[in-house]
């Protein structure tokens, strides 16, 4: 038996142009973003892809990244299911600072520090921080418990987060036969990818994914990978 599991990055988001870390704020899809959205579904549509069932975070940028896609293949009708366990890694009091910013507010050897971290969160989200308020009492949340509510993350807590919804949620509807596609983000597909290629700690920290452009794994019945991480296109 073999499976298919269809993944894609949500396209540039209006943050990503203004290099700002983005993280849980709920920017939308730039221009750019959308065309990638459905430069996306159109290349699904060539060559011949169809779905069941989809699976997205609780952030605009992916669910309108799914939304082109799905309409692209006229598949606006297939069941979607939205979890913040797969948002983005939650930046802390880093959102909304852009390069500079950052590196005048924390200093270069901080900013390496954490680029080159795997488990060092950067500083958490204060009551006081400018968006914690849009993001803390968004409706998106009022299921998750206050201990599930992150105010910072490091790429290792992101993973540990995102890896049970994998495991619990999407892996059985895999093996009972469901064709899925999962639009997601950088750093919660990281978890993913980590955990099914058995990726290094280190080696998953020099994996960027890019923007919009699906990638497939064909899966054995143990959930072991035949192909991985085959781009579209390619
Ligand atoms: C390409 C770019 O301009 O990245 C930005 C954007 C905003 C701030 C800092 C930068 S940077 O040029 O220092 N590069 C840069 C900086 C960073 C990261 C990163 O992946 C990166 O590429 C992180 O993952 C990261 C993760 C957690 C805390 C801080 C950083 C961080 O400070």
């Amino acid at each position: 038996t073999e499976y298919t599991v269809v993944m894609v990055r949500h396209g540039e988001s209006e943050w990503n142009k203004a290099n700002k870390f983005c993280g849980w704020f709920n920017a939308d899809l730039s221009p750019k973003g959308k065309e990638e959205a459905n430069a996306a579904g159109k290349a699904l549509k060539d060559s011949g892809y169809s779905f069941d069932l989809a699976y997205t975070s609780v952030l605009t940028r992916a669910n309108e990244t799914l939304d082109a896609i799905l309409g692209e293949l006229g598949q606006k009708s297939i069941p979607i299911k939205k979890s913040w366990r797969l948002n983005e890694r939650h930046y802390g009091g880093l959102t909304g600072l852009n390069k500079a910013e950052t590196a005048k507010k924390y200093g270069d050897a901080q900013v390496l520090t954490w680029r080159r971290s795997f488990d060092v969160p950067p500083p958490q989200m204060g009551s006081d921080h400018e968006y914690y308020d849009i993001i803390n009492k968004d409706e998106r949340y009022k299921d998750v418990s206050s201990e599930d509510m992150p105010s910072c993350e490091s790429l290792e807590l992101t993973i540990k987060r995102a890896l049970p919804y994998w495991s619990e949620e999407i892996v059985p509807n895999i093996k009972a036969g469901k064709k899925i596609i999962i639009a997601a983000h950088g750093n919660s597909l990281r978890g993913i990818v980590k955990y099914l290629d058995e990726i290094s700690d280190k080696d998953i920290m020099e994996l960027n994914l890019p923007t919009g452009i699906p990638f497939y794994y064909k899966l054995d019945e143990n959930m072991k990978p035949i192909v991985s991480m085959q781009f579209l296109g390619d």
